[in-house]
């Protein structure tokens, strides 16, 4: 079954009083139910990549379409503005749409390929009338949502029973990474997780005492640094302490900004060489942070760090504040970089795990 014609089951459901919108979801987006993922998780190898189960998934839902809502309305309503001035399905109907493409951030060159590739398939399936028209629209933007992600590997890659995984978060200042960080470690060490968190950002004033706050707040441990310190030897004596005392999880939170891109490159390359020389598998993962208020200017981010840096995934935040969430589909069809996580708002409880039916159902529920 394709991806709309799940949204569309959905939205029936959530339309239907007799079942509850939550239990036909979960129906559909979740077939196992916590505990018995939870069992799977259990059997799994500890090398098979696992993200902690949802202790309320109807919570997560709640957060994609409440985090959703500022993307959703403004795209719904240029859309339904371009689809109350239709007349027709001529040359002046597809610039106008891809006007309202870009303006929700996908990007240039994917506003124009789904247009003419729209033209085409209204062309093919003959529809003239308004309503076929847009529901061909829809369902296109849903279907390259979906083929664009395709075999993306969503899932965070955990060590090998025994030893650390080792997360280390990369991006500009401002982000969220230290932010996303303590949100994260919360969910892992409600998951019994033996967290230990490593401030390497030494750079910025502040940026320690920070973690630290967050560290009391999830009740875990952090090792830190002097202000201008090496930021390498607080991840050495970070991973030494995880290896030593048994940790699951070591989060590492990075400067977002140096002299310049050029060292901070290297002084990320010297904080994953520090890591792999007692860790050779580590880090597990490599989490570019952007924020997507920033729109093209976090693709933009994402090629350069890509470029140099080894990363393994995205923690895509602020989408709460943003009318730009059209964002995750020029980063996923460019950069093929998975989206691992998505910040909707401030709150600890605001960091869900990426879910692209739940996704795209934020953004395009009221039109389908
Ligand atoms: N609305 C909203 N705000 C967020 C989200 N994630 C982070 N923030 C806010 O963004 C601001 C910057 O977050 P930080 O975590 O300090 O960013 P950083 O990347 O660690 O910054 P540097 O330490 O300067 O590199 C803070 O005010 C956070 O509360 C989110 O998902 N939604």
């Amino acid at each position: 079954m394709s991806l709309f014609d799940r949204l569309l089951g959905r939205k029936k459901d959530e339309e239907t009083p007799q079942k509850t919108f939550l239990g036909k979801v979960k129906d559909a987006l979740a077939p196992l139910s916590a505990d018995e993922d939870q069992t799977l998780a259990e059997n799994k190898p500890a090398s098979t990549p696992q993200k902690p189960a949802e202790s309320d998934s109807a919570s997560s839902e709640d957060h994609y379409e409440a985090g959703l809502t500022k993307t959703r309305s403004s795209f719904a309503e240029k859309f339904q503005l371009l689809m109350a001035n239709f007349r027709a399905v001529d040359e002046n109907f597809f610039d106008e749409l891809e006007e309202t493409l870009i303006a929700a951030d996908v990007g240039f060159e994917i506003a124009l390929k789904i247009s003419d590739e729209l033209q085409d398939e209204v062309r093919l399936k003959n529809a003239t009338s308004k309503k076929e028209v847009q529901e061909t629209i829809i369902e296109k933007l849903v279907d390259v949502y979906d083929q664009a992600g395709n075999g993306e590997d969503n899932s965070m890659h955990m060590a090998a029973a025994g030893n650390p995984s080792v997360f280390l978060f990369v991006g500009v200042n401002g982000v969220g990474k230290t932010t996303t960080i303590g949100k994260m470690a919360q969910l892992y060490r409600q998951q019994s997780k033996k967290v230990l968190l490593a401030a390497a950002d030494t750079f910025r004033a502040g940026a320690t005492e920070q973690l630290v706050e967050w560290a009391k707040r999830d009740q875990v441990d952090v090792v830190t640094g002097k202000e201008k310190s090496d930021p390498a030897a607080v991840v050495f004596d970070a991973v030494k302490r995880a290896v030593d005392q048994h940790y699951d999880i070591l989060f590492v939170d990075t400067a977002g900004r140096l002299q310049n891109n050029e060292n901070l490159m290297r002084e990320l390359e010297k904080m994953k060489k520090t890591i792999t020389r007692q860790l050779p598998e580590a880090p597990q993962e490599v989490l570019l942070v952007l924020d997507a208020t920033t729109g093209q200017n976090a693709l933009q981010q994402a090629r350069l760090f890509k470029d140099s840096t080894d990363v393994t995934g995205l923690v895509l935040t602020k989408l709460d504040g943003t009318a730009k969430g059209g964002i995750v589909l020029a980063i996923r069809q460019e950069l093929h970089l998975p989206v691992k996580w998505v910040g909707l708002g401030e709150k600890v409880t605001d960091l869900a795990p990426f879910d692209a039916d739940q996704f795209v159902y934020g953004l395009f529920k009221d039109l389908i």
